[in-house]
Formats: C-alpha cells, sequence, structure tokens
C-alpha cells in the first residue's frame, strides 16, 4: 500500500517521467496517486494540472483546491500559486486580500519571485522604502530583471550622482538579461556614467522579515487599484481611443520578463483545426497561463479588462482571452485581420456560442525601441491629430505608445454586430524589437 511521503515523491518523478515521454493521461494517473499520499510537491503539481487541463479535461476548482492545501503545507510554489489563482479568480473567487498573504508567506520563505512582487506592491512612501530595496535587492539577486528596473528607478529618483550612477548601472544589468524597457529608461540618460551596482551590498530581504511576517496584505496598492488615466480618442470609426500611462514602465519591465521565457511562434484560431501557425502572423507570443504569469500580472490583466470596459458603450465584459505578449523581430508581423468572430461564418458559431463574442481589444506597448512596427487600421476614418498617430483622413489609423501607453479599440457595432472598420494590423518593425501586451475583451455567452 502506498502512503509515505517519500513513496508520493518516487511516484511524482514517474509521472513527470511519464509526461516526458509524451504520456500524458498515463502520467496523470500516477500523479494523482502520488497527490493522495499527502506530498506537497505532488498536489501542487496536481492542482496545477487540473487548473489547466494538463492530461485531461480543466477541473480548476479542484486543482485550486489542492493547490490551496500544498501551500497550507509549506510548499512555497504552491503558495506562489496560490496567489495567482486568488488574484486571477481561477477556481476560486478573486481575493486580492488572500493574494496578498500568499505572496507574504512566500515572501517571508525569502523566495525571489515573491519578494519582487512584494516590492511591487507595497506604498512608495519613505516608510517603506527600506524593506522596499531589501525585497528588491533579493530578487534581483536571483536575476529577475524587473527588480533592476524597480530598484534602478528609486535610485535615479534621488539627485546625488552617485545613486544615478548605482541606478544606471543597474538598467545595464536588467538590459543584458534581456529586459526591453531597460533599453528605453536608458535611453533617458544617453552619455551619463555608470557604475556597475554591487547588490550584495544592498540590504537585503533578511532585515526586515520580522516586519515582513506582520504586513497586511491589505496595505498592498494593486495596479487595477490605480485610477484609470484620461484618454483620448483617435477615431469613432471603428470606435479607438488612446490611454497614455495604463501601466508604469516598471509594470511593463515585469510583464516583459514573466512573459519572455514563454515566446514560442503565434498562432491564430482555425474553425476545424483550432490554434495553428499561419503565414497571417509571423511574430512570436506568449499566453500568460497560470503558472507563466504571478498575481502583479493578474492584476496588470484586470487593469486592462477595467480599461477596456471604460471605453464601451456596451454592457461590461466580465471574461476575456487570457492575456498574451506579442514579440516582434525586425521582417515579422500580424497581417491584416479581424479580432471578432463572424456570425455569418458557420465554423465560428460553435466557438462564439461558448466564449461569446471578442468585443474589445486592449493593447499596451511595453518598449519604444524599434522602427516602424505601427498598428494600422487601413479602414479608419481617424479625425483627430494626436502625437501618437499620422493623420491620414480616411486612410486610416497608425498607433504606437509610450512605454506603458495603451490602445482600445471595440470590434463590434452597437449591436455586437462585427464592425468591418477595425480590420487592423501589427506592421513589422525594420529595426528593434516590439514587445506589446494584447487582451481581447469577450462579451458574455451569445
Ligand atoms: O501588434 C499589433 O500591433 C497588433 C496586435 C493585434 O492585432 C492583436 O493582438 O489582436
Ligand atoms: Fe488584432
Amino acid at each position: 500500500m502506498i502512503s509515505s511521503i517519500s513513496d508520493g515523491n518516487r511516484l511524482l518523478d514517474r509521472a513527470r517521467a511519464l509526461d516526458a515521454s509524451g504520456e500524458p493521461e498515463a502520467a496523470l494517473d500516477i500523479l494523482r496517486q502520488a497527490a493522495a499520499t499527502g506530498a506537497a510537491e505532488a498536489m501542487a503539481e496536481l492542482g496545477l494540472w487540473y487548473v489547466t487541463g494538463h492530461g485531461g479535461k480543466p477541473a480548476p476548482v479542484e486543482g485550486a483546491h489542492l493547490v490551496f492545501q500544498a501551500a497550507g503545507n509549506g510548499h512555497i510554489l504552491a503558495k506562489l500559486l496560490a496567489a495567482t489563482l486568488t488574484a486571477g479568480g481561477i477556481g476560486t473567487p478573486r481575493d486580492w486580500s488572500a493574494a496578498g498573504h500568499w505572496l507574504i508567506e512566500a515572501a517571508c520563505a525569502r523566495d525571489p519571485r515573491a519578494c519582487l512582487q512584494l516590492g511591487l506592491l507595497l506604498p512608495k512612501s519613505n516608510e517603506w522604502r527600506p524593506m522596499i530595496q531589501g525585497l528588491l535587492a533579493h530578487a534581483a539577486l536571483a536575476d529577475l530583471s524587473a527588480a533592476h528596473i524597480a530598484l534602478a528607478v528609486q535610485y535615479l529618483d534621488h539627485d546625488t550622482a552617485d545613486m544615478n550612477q548605482l541606478g544606471l548601472g543597474l538598467l545595464v544589468q536588467a538590459l543584458r538579461l534581456g529586459n526591453p524597457v531597460a533599453r528605453d529608461l536608458l535611453e533617458k540618460y544617453r552619455g551619463q556614467s555608470w557604475c556597475p551596482a554591487d547588490l550584495h551590498s544592498l540590504d537585503t530581504v533578511s532585515d526586515t522579515l520580522p516586519v515582513l511576517e506582520r504586513l497586511d496584505p491589505d496595505l498592498l496598492q494593486w495596479p487595477h487599484e490605480q485610477p484609470l488615466p484620461p484618454f483620448k480618442t483617435l477615431s469613432d470609426n471603428p470606435r479607438a481611443i488612446s490611454m497614455p500611462k495604463l501601466l508604469t514602465p516598471v509594470l511593463c519591465a515585469h510583464a516583459a520578463a514573466l512573459g519572455r521565457p514563454f515566446l514560442a511562434p503565434a498562432t491564430v484560431h482555425d474553425a476545424e483545426a483550432g490554434e495553428i501557425q499561419d503565414p497571417t502572423r509571423t511574430n512570436a507570443f506568449a499566453n500568460f497561463y497560470p503558472l507563466e504569469a504571478d498575481a502583479v500580472l493578474q492584476s496588470i490583466d484586470w487593469r486592462l479588462m477595467q480599461a477596456g470596459n471604460s471605453v464601451s458603450e456596451r454592457p461590461t465584459c466580465e471574461t476575456g482571452d487570457i492575456l498574451s505578449m506579442l514579440y516582434y523581430q525586425p521582417g515579422q508581423r500580424y497581417r491584416p485581420h479581424f479580432d471578432f468572430f463572424d456570425p455569418e461564418f458557420p465554423a465560428h458559431r460553435p466557438h462564439l456560442q461558448q466564449n461569446g463574442q471578442r468585443r474589445v481589444t486592449v493593447l499596451v506597448s511595453l518598449n519604444t525601441g524599434y522602427t516602424g512596427g505601427d498598428t494600422h487600421f487601413p479602414h479608419a476614418k481617424a479625425d483627430i491629430d494626436s502625437n501618437e498617430k499620422t493623420m491620414q483622413g480616411n486612410r486610416g489609423l497608425s498607433w504606437r505608445g509610450a512605454v506603458g501607453g495603451s490602445l482600445i479599440f471595440v470590434n463590434v457595432d452597437e449591436n455586437d454586430r462585427p464592425d468591418k472598420a477595425s480590420l487592423h494590423e501589427g506592421l513589422s518593425p525594420s529595426q528593434g524589437e516590439k514587445w506589446i501586451l494584447s487582451k481581447w475583451l469577450r462579451a458574455g455567452k451569445s
């Protein structure tokens, strides 16, 4: 009879090996036996498989339950996942306090990803500054480039030359780690000298552990709780608006760093074949599934939902497609397409019935270090001039945002019927890399 945790861990190894050899269903059976022994690692993994539907049908509620159990048993990855699930309302009601609680627990166990998230979420006041720096320094030591950038922004806020140099040094490190936002921030300080940042000399999280243990999760300031910035209408037909500064550069850096390891060739939805690669879309993308996302990213996602809903005259969308990051190298593009599904097209109807119409699209620029690469609407009748678009009269609308700037457009008319004027494309950059977030908001099930 199988009972001990070590038996559970052995079974977990077997399940992983089976999964790696391309037998996820068989692996799921073994993983269930592993979790039944009470081994926290196996419970966390089974929970994740249930949430994502790996090896079987998705069962998010059962999955979340297992993750919470493993988290309660002290498993650190499970604590992080519990934070993501509660923040995302995945398999459990959305609960930001609970998400904060799990992050604090994981940070007390010195998990760098939890430290980074808390460092991004604590109030930016003098009172919290030493703790924020300790948390971020700890995360930066684990090469989490958003931590370098968040720390750099703090140092660059100071007036002293040595702090400035240290800040620039951190940006250089973030650039080496491949974070595109570092290039944008460094651009502002071009020609200034910098010195390498010795992360070990900064305060670390250990000094702040006693305070961290007593931290009230409700103190945390989530991105979606901040007021939405004002927006400008770019076109009425299709309805398109720009909302500058929807995300801070630090949040953009965080999203880019999270998505980067998961970039893969982009796919399009085919009515018969499902998600397929297609010449329509030659760029790369990363979907933020629960393990690829974190609680801060869930809050960013929720902020994008709120921004998208704020411009639509239709009832509020409560769901959306999974948040994704798009990445273009020179020559790569997303050819003219519609984001809506066409109900005239019989093959689209079951999908529409099940998931609802893609009513609104929200795009957020994560960087600006590229030329060309605009989002272009060839049929838009743009009538307002702005710095973010080129006026082309009836010949269309082109948009590119500053770091954290967003473009929001509506894909349907007032009766939720496809709006053909929403045809758009992601042009290819001629130089540099383009990084953006893309979120499709869904009307309720039709
Ligand atoms: O990358 C772009 O500019 C366009 C992206 C897009 O069309 C989409 O995500 O639906
Ligand atoms: Fe699109």
